[in-house]
């Protein structure tokens, strides 16, 4: 089953180092990473540089893997659709440009009926993309994400324009289906709540280096959250044992 580890990742725009010396231990199949971190961290950066679309130091290293690079899919923060196409016709187009043939199968249209179900979206399929609310976008570019049936999924902020609804049932789906289909499944989050919930390991990213690393349950901590937010909060377990954050000033 698939591993990945950061060693030393770098990354510019232009002459501006943006995010430097990022190196973890290894992530395994089945996991979620929630990478976590103040405006303009550079998680963004991080996503693009480990999906190849960026250059710089360091490398990535996977290990078990099927499809190697390939297998690696970035989801972005900003999701535009200025396409004329169906939310289906888009999702589609999406699991044909990872296969060699544009013939569809059985087990093609099976999928997306899956993917579309499980995000709670079927009444979507025919509406075309232009027409969809911020949301509805957003859900609509989670389903072409996992249509392309990646091995290493790098989510940036997939909940941001989602009633609380769609972001329990998201990030439920998502964990249910790293451990289905042993992906491993990084999600850039800044509710710190849902990252302790769903998540099972945590990066945290400021000022462009890795502050720490570990069980999402040890990283996110009232000493964390002081240091690297600037916020005084507690930690407290609700009934479920889940911590929650509690912010009770800036610092
Ligand atoms: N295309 C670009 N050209 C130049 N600088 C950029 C570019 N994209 C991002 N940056 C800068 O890189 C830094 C890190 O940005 P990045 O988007 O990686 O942060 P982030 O942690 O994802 O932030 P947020 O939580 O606000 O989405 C910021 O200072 C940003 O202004």
């Amino acid at each position: 089953m698939v591993s990945l580890r950061l060693e030393g990742i770098g990354a510019s725009y232009g002459r501006q180092p943006i995010i430097a010396g990022i190196s973890t231990p290894a992530f395994r199949a089945g996991e979620v990473v929630a990478v976590i971190g103040p405006n303009a961290a550079g998680k963004s950066t991080l996503f693009k540089r480990m999906a190849g679309l960026l250059d710089g130091p360091g490398k990535v290293r996977l290990e078990h893997s099927d499809k190697g690079m390939e297998g690696i899919c970035y989801m972005p923060q900003d999701i535009s659709a200025n396409a004329r196409l169906t939310v289906y016709e888009s999702v589609l187009l999406a699991r044909k440009q990872q296969t060699p043939s544009w013939t569809v199968h059985d087990a093609d249209l099976a999928l997306i009926d899956e993917v579309m179900a499980s995000l709670g979206m079927a009444e979507l399929a025919f509406r075309n993309l232009g027409e969809l609310s911020g949301g509805q976008r957003q859900l609509a570019s989670i389903a072409q994400t996992l249509a392309r049936d990646p091995e290493i999924l790098l989510m940036d902020e997939p909940t941001s324009a989602l009633d609380l609804h769609r972001q329990v049932q998201v990030l439920a789906f998502m964990r249910k289906l790293a451990r289905q289909r042993n992906m491993i499944v990084f999600i850039a989050i800044h509710d710190l709540n849902q990252a302790l919930r769903f998540s099972d390991q945590a990066l945290v990213i400021a000022g462009g280096t890795l502050q720490a690393s570990g069980p999402s349950a040890e990283v996110i901590t009232v000493e964390m959250l002081r240091r690297v937010y600037r916020i005084a909060a507690r930690i407290e377990r609700c009934s479920m044992g889940i911590g929650h954050v509690i912010v009770d000033d800036v610092v």
